[in-house]
């Protein structure tokens, strides 16, 4: 058997051709602003993609690039700012920070109204809380990409590999909802057995940022498995799931390709519903 690929770059497509049409029917331009610190080429990359994505959606792109030695108070500065700014819908500070500033000071300094990635601790609190808000970028792009293909959700138990605050530690969030309703175990570096927590699973999500870590006999045949732990290397990005999965799993989204894609089509969703939400506000 050879897996159904997630093609995680015909799905954000279509999800602009939505976007496009809600903010050309919105009467207040919409604006993503990125902030991007130091010259990390893997984050250049990212943060070039985002506003090649604005352009396509007729979003409006403000960008803040600042030099590596910028200080805690100076970046604290260009956050205000973007607070303050009325052309700026939402934005995202693009991690990992130099190791010198306190990230999650700056994040928590950001308006939640204008958290494109729904990472803020209001954000994620709303989530929790079952609130309407700006839900975490990366994992809300999975979830989506799952429904397009038709993979089932409810009942279904799913294996998280990774703990970070990106994916790992909010996508069993959206999937324990009610809308999702599945059964989720969030597995790390402290798993006792790994492979016995994957095998068992209907869907797999690996976002440990460990090349090569999910094998195919760790894979049940036919599970869905979404690589999400990017790893950028000399002969280019490599996932956490190794190549012969796909012999094995009924579905895969790959790297590149897969979650990738959906993670800036719902950067930019954020921004369009913070864009509705301030406008049914007014
Ligand atoms: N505040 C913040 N928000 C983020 O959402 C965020 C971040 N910081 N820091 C870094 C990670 C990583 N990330 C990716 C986004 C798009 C692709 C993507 O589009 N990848 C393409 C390939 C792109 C390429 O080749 O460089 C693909 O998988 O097909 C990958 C990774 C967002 N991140």
């Amino acid at each position: 058997m050879t897996a159904t690929l997630l093609n995680g770059n015909e799905t954000r497509n279509a999800l602009f051709e939505d976007l496009k049409a809600r903010v050309a029917a919105l009467p207040v331009p919409v604006g993503l602003a990125t902030v991007l610190v130091g010259d990390d080429p893997g984050s250049h990359s990212y943060v070039k993609g985002k506003h090649r994505a604005c352009e396509k959606v007729g979003i409006s792109s403000i960008r803040r690039d600042l030099p590596e030695s910028t200080t805690q108070e100076e970046l604290e500065a260009v956050i205000d700012e973007l607070n303050a700014n009325p052309e700026v819908t939402a934005y995202i500070v693009q991690l990992p920070l130099p190791k010198h500033l306190n990230a999650n000071k700056i994040l928590e300094r950001i308006d939640p109204a204008k958290d494109g990635d729904g990472l803020h601790p209001v954000n994620l609190g709303k989530l929790v809380l079952g609130e309407d808000a700006a839900l975490p970028a990366t994992p809300r792009g999975i979830v989506e990409l799952l429904r397009r293909y038709d993979v089932p959700l409810s009942g279904a138990n799913v294996t998280v590999v990774g703990r970070g605050v990106t994916v790992g530690r909010p996508i069993g969030l959206l999937l324990t909802r009610r809308s999702e309703n599945a059964t989720v175990t969030l597995c790390h570096t402290g798993t006792k057995d790994l492979a016995a927590e994957v095998r068992r699973a209907d869907i797999v999500i690996a976002g440990a940022g460990s090349p090569g870590l999910i094998t195919a006999d760790m894979v049940k045949p036919g599970a869905a498995v979404v690589d999400v732990g990017i790893t950028r290397t000399d002969a280019g990005l490599v996932g956490d799931v190794a190549p012969e999965v796909r012999e094995v799993a009924g579905w895969l989204a790959p790297i590149p390709g897969g979650a990738g894609p959906m993670t800036v089509a719902m950067l930019l969703t954020n921004t369009v519903e913070a864009a509705e939400r301030a406008h049914a506000a007014v």
